[in-house]
């Protein structure tokens, strides 16, 4: 088999394309008409909110998969639906894995060590799509409790071939509130950093990049720059492009000579973006699914021309 970063930039260069698109399914925005057809037919959930957001997840996983590399299904917005919602999470990652598309599971996880590994274990499937019951190839981890805490993390993805990216400089307006506190004469997220280049060091085999990555957001273009400089060898996985406001030049610093070294999330703008003023004129509401292609193809675009990814199979 191969590692998580083997098969990432296999699938990168195959679409020449560092894009992960989030499954952020929201029930307030779903296209017109998905949830009125879950409550009326027949259904596998209880919840019909849980059929719509299967339906919905599985339609963009078809569009983009041609396009993209990744997805990145947010956790949180099918917890909150309760079990029903748990069993769609597990269901859209397997089918993204279908499609061939790597999966990044973004459910922060983080606890005391023993209970780390069992968080590992069930997110982390890595080559093995049957290893876990939430099949991810990789998953966000919150290194607040400590280094300690990120090891079991880390054994289980060596294990399984799977990934990790964990928090160190994220993309919300109060970012700096922690990250920015200063211990021995460093902010607390160089801290972070420091822990999670010497995972990756150790994780890297013959590879440029090892299996812990950080995320870093796009927001904050002079610490992303920053950040690449001093973790050579750490994959970023970068939210806040587009609907947080993040730019493709904000993130160039990102990516090395060959435009790998980093992949870009977008959702909002790409899964709703037929109620993006951008794409409101081009297509109806019904059209959503041309909205989401449209946009996909935009971004793809957009970090080919302002950023090394540009490099990407050329
Ligand atoms: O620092 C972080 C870490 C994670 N996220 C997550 O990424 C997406 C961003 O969604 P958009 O709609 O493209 O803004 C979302 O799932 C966040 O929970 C982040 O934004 N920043």
């Amino acid at each position: 088999m191969a590692t998580y970063i083997e098969r990432l930039n296999s699938a990168i260069l195959a679409k020449r394309a560092p894009v992960v698109v989030g499954l952020d399914p929201r029930k307030e925005q779903l296209p017109p008409g998905l949830m009125d057809s879950a409550k009326s037919g027949h259904s596998y959930y209880s919840d019909p909110t849980a059929t719509a957001y299967e339906r919905f997840c599985f339609q963009i996983i078809d569009i983009v998969a041609p396009l993209v590399p990744a997805v990145k299904p947010q956790a949180a917005f099918f917890e909150e639906l309760g079990p029903s919602g748990s069993l769609v999470l597990a269901s859209v990652i397997r089918r993204a894995r279908e499609a061939g598309l790597i999966v990044i599971c973004d459910a922060k996880r983080g606890d005391i060590g023993s209970t780390a590994e069992a968080y590992a274990r069930g997110y982390l499937a890595g080559s093995d799509r049957n290893a876990a019951p939430w099949s991810a190839d990789s998953l966000t981890v919150n290194p607040y409790l400590g280094p300690d805490t990120l090891q079991p993390f880390v054994d289980v993805a060596v294990k399984r071939e799977a990934g990790l990216y964990v928090l160190v400089r994220t993309s919300n307006p109060g970012a700096a509130g922690f990250q920015d506190l200063i211990a021995d004469g460093q902010t607390h997220y160089r801290h972070v950093a420091a822990a999670v280049e010497q995972l990756a060091q150790e994780t890297r085999g013959e590879q440029t990049y090892g299996a812990v990555g950080a995320v870093v957001g796009a927001t904050y273009p002079q610490e992303l720059a920053e950040l690449r400089a001093a973790m050579p060898h750490t994959h970023f996985l970068i939210p806040g492009y587009g609907s947080q406001g993040g730019t493709a030049q904000d993130i160039a610093a990102a990516f090395d000579a060959d435009g790998l070294g980093a992949i870009v999330n977008s959702s909002r703008g790409i899964i709703f973006a037929y109620n993006n003023a951008k794409y409101k004129d081009q297509f109806a509401p019904e059209q959503w699914e041309s909205a989401v292609e449209a946009a996909t193809r935009d971004m793809i675009a957009d970090l080919a021309e302002h950023t090394p990814a540009g490099a990407l199979g050329g």
